[in-house]
C-alpha cells in the first residue's frame, strides 16, 4: 500500500477571537476576546486545531475572524447585534410597508385588542419596537387604557411621535425613543404587545430585548402579547424551485453545463430560502410544530440552542426536496376563559409578509406512502453575530421499498 503522504502543514494562519470561547473539556482551548490565534489545521467546518500561547486545542470556528496581518485595529470587531445596519433598515419607510402592508399580520393584532378591548380599560401597555405606532393606535383608537409606552429604537420613532398626535392619540400614547432593555419606562406594564417575529420565528433575535423587558417591565400577572409562539416543520415537495436552480444545468439550449451543479448547489441551496410560498400539495405529511415558546416562562439563555423532534409519516408518494417552516403565535385572552387569537404564518392561512422557509437537501429522495421521517432540528443562536443562527437538520427515512436513509445538513441564516 503506497505509504500515506505525511499531510506538509501549511504555515498556521492568523485569526482573531470575536468573543469568549470557554473550553469544555480537555481538547478545546478557552479564549477571550481579541485573543490572536494560530490555526494549524481546519478538520471540519465548525471545529478547528489552533493555538494560543504555546497551549494548543480545538476551537470553535464561527467564533474567529482571519486577521489580516499585523492588523491592529481591535476597533474592527463590529457590533455583534449590527445595530446601526438593523435599527437603520428600520428608520426607513420600506420595511413599515411592508409589515402594515401585511394585513393578515397588522388585522391578527387589531383583532386582539377588539376583542379585549373592554378588558384594557385603565391598563398600562408598552409596545416593544412599535415601528409607526400601529398596535399603540389601535389600543388608542379602539380601547381606552390609561396608557401606552409606544417604545421604539429606530430614528422611525420622531414620525411615530407625529402620527400619534396626527391621529389625536397623545393623550393616550407616549412615544420613547430607545432601546426597550435600555430605557427608563415610568411604571411597570401590565401588558407588553410586540410584534417580534422573524423568519423561522426567530431571526434577527428581536425576542431577546422582549424577554429582557418582560423581565424588567412586566409586572407580576402582566400579560405577553403574543403569549406562546410555535415552529412549525413539514417535509415538502420543490419541484419547480428545484427545476429553477438545480436541473436547468442539465440542457440549457441543448449543451451539457452540468459540471456546473456543484457550483449551483453551494450558492442555492447552502442557505436556506427565505420568502418561499409553499403549496399545500406540496406537503408530503402533516405538519408538526418542532419547537415551542411559552412567552412567560423561556429565558434568554435558552434561545442560544432550541431543538425539536418530529415524525412525519408520508401520506402520498412524491420527492422529498426538503422541509418548510413557518410559525404561528397566540395571543391569550385577558378574561379567564376568553377566546385566544392565533396569527398562522401556515400554507393553510392567507399569506403574510414572512411567507414560508424553505431548507433544501443536496439530493431529493423519491419517498412513498407509508414512509416515515425521523429526525430533529436544532437552531443554534451565532456565538458572534447575535441575530443569527444556524439551522441543522437531521433526518431518517424508514422506508419499505428502499433502505433507510440518513442524513443532516446545517444552514446558517445567514452567518
Ligand atoms: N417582527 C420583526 N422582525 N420586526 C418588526 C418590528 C421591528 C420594530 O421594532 C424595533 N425594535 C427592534 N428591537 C428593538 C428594541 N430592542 N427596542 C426598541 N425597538 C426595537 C425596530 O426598530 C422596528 O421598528
Amino acid at each position: 500500500m503506497q505509504a500515506e503522504k505525511e499531510e506538509e502543514e501549511a504555515s498556521p494562519e492568523e485569526y482573531v477571537a470575536l468573543c469568549d470561547f470557554t473550553a469544555s473539556g480537555s481538547e478545546q482551548l478557552g479564549f477571550s476576546t481579541g485573543d490572536k490565534l494560530l490555526v494549524h489545521a481546519k478538520p471540519s467546518a465548525d471545529w478547528w486545531w489552533a493555538e494560543l500561547q504555546g497551549v494548543i486545542g480545538y476551537v470553535p470556528a464561527s467564533y474567529l475572524r482571519q486577521d489580516a496581518a499585523g492588523e491592529e485595529d481591535d476597533t474592527s470587531l463590529e457590533d455583534p447585534w449590527q445595530d446601526d445596519e438593523y435599527f437603520g433598515s428600520y428608520g426607513t419607510l420600506r420595511l413599515h410597508l411592508e409589515m402594515l402592508s401585511d394585513r393578515s399580520r397588522t388585522e391578527t393584532y387589531r383583532q386582539v385588542i377588539v376583542s379585549n378591548s373592554a378588558s384594557l380599560r385603565n391598563k398600562v401597555v408598552m409596545d416593544l419596537g412599535c415601528g409607526t405606532g400601529i398596535i399603540s393606535l389601535f389600543c388608542a383608537q379602539l380601547a381606552q387604557p390609561s396608557v401606552v409606552y409606544a417604545v421604539e429604537a429606530s430614528s422611525m420613532a420622531e414620525h411615530t411621535r407625529q402620527l400619534v398626535k396626527q391621529n389625536g392619540c397623545e393623550e393616550m400614547v407616549t412615544v420613547l425613543q430607545g432601546r426597550a432593555e435600555e430605557l427608563e419606562l415610568p411604571e411597570q406594564a401590565d401588558i407588553l404587545v410586540s410584534e417580534w417575529m422573524g423568519n423561522c420565528l426567530l431571526f434577527e433575535f428581536m425576542v431577546e430585548s422582549v424577554l429582557l423587558a418582560r423581565d424588567r417591565w412586566l409586572r407580576d400577572g402582566g400579560v405577553m402579547w403574543p403569549s406562546s409562539a410555535a415552529l412549525t416543520l413539514v417535509p415538502c415537495q420543490a419541484d419547480s424551485y428545484y427545476s429553477e436552480k438545480m436541473a436547468f444545468w442539465e440542457r440549457p439550449y441543448g449543451l451539457d453545463f452540468t459540471p456546473l451543479l456543484p457550483l449551483a448547489q453551494q450558492e442555492f441551496f447552502t442557505k436556506p430560502k427565505f420568502s418561499h410560498l409553499i403549496d399545500p400539495k406540496d406537503c408530503l405529511s402533516a405538519p408538526c410544530d418542532v419547537i415551542c415558546l411559552n412567552m412567560y416562562t423561556v429565558q434568554v439563555r435558552d434561545l442560544e440552542e432550541m431543538e425539536g423532534e418530529f415524525k412525519f409519516c408520508v401520506v402520498k408518494p412524491g420527492v422529498f426536496h426538503g422541509f418548510t417552516a413557518w410559525f404561528t403565535v397566540q395571543f391569550e385572552s385577558l378574561e379567564a376563559g376568553g377566546a385566544t387569537v392565533e396569527l398562522d404564518t401556515g400554507p393553510n392561512s392567507d399569506p403574510t409578509h414572512w411567507k414560508q422557509t424553505l431548507f433544501m437537501l443536496d439530493k431529493p429522495i423519491h419517498v412513498y406512502s407509508g414512509d416515515s421521517i425521523l429526525g430533529n432540528i436544532v437552531l443554534r443562536r451565532n456565538p458572534v453575530w447575535r441575530r443569527h443562527m444556524t439551522v441543522t437538520l437531521h433526518w431518517n427515512i424508514n422506508s419499505s421499498s428502499d433502505n433507510c436513509q440518513v442524513g443532516t445538513k446545517s444552514f446558517p441564516m445567514w452567518r
